[in-house]
């Protein structure tokens, strides 16, 4: 997955390059817990942020802020009944990869899952737009930047 190290900045897709840029250091981590729901065809529920977020119009993963006391499974469960109305109490949270990365305020600590069954049919409950899109087409949605090392790990896997 990773291209050996002595390659540039720009040809690294889909791992850090821990050393090039050093991380700015005083910047609150942010716990986000995040889904790729997957349906029967394979394909994965991405939602776009509404206006008036940060990062408006781009598509991400389902999920949000794990807070205090939660732990990251219970706040995923919270956040897809919230965002999208669905069930997964029972349902098997599968953890596939994390990311990492630095916005201008904070530094994003993002866990995400995999789950294949839930119950009810996910609606943007928040005034979101939701779209299912083969794996092999995240890379032409627009997403957040902490998003984009996700996406060639889900390509393996799914
Ligand atoms: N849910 C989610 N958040 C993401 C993803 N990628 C990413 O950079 N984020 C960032 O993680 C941060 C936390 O997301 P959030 O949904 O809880 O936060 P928010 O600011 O929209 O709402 P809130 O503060 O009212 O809960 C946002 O800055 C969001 O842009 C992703 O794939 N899914």
């Amino acid at each position: 997955m990773c291209p050996p190290s002595d390659l540039p900045d720009d040809d690294v897709d889909g791992c850090y390059a821990a050393g090039a840029t050093p991380p700015p250091v005083g910047l609150p981590l942010v716990l986000v817990v995040a889904a790729a729901l997957v349906d029967p065809d394979g394909r994965v529920l991405v939602a776009q942020r509404p206006e008036g977020r940060d990062q408006a119009g781009l598509w991400e993963f389902p999920g949000g802020k794990v807070a205090p006391g939660e732990t990251p499974e219970a706040a995923l469960v919270r956040e897809l009944d919230e965002e999208l109305g669905i069930d997964t109490r029972h349902s098997c949270l599968a953890p596939l990869a994390f990311t990492s990365y630095s916005y201008p305020t904070f530094h994003l600590l993002m866990p995400l899952y995999v789950c294949r069954r839930w119950r009810g049919r996910p609606q943007g409950r928040e005034g979101q737009a939701l779209t299912w899109v083969a794996p092999n087409r995240l890379r032409d949605m627009p997403m957040p930047p902490a998003d984009r090392p996700l996406i060639p790990l889900l390509l393996d896997w799914l």
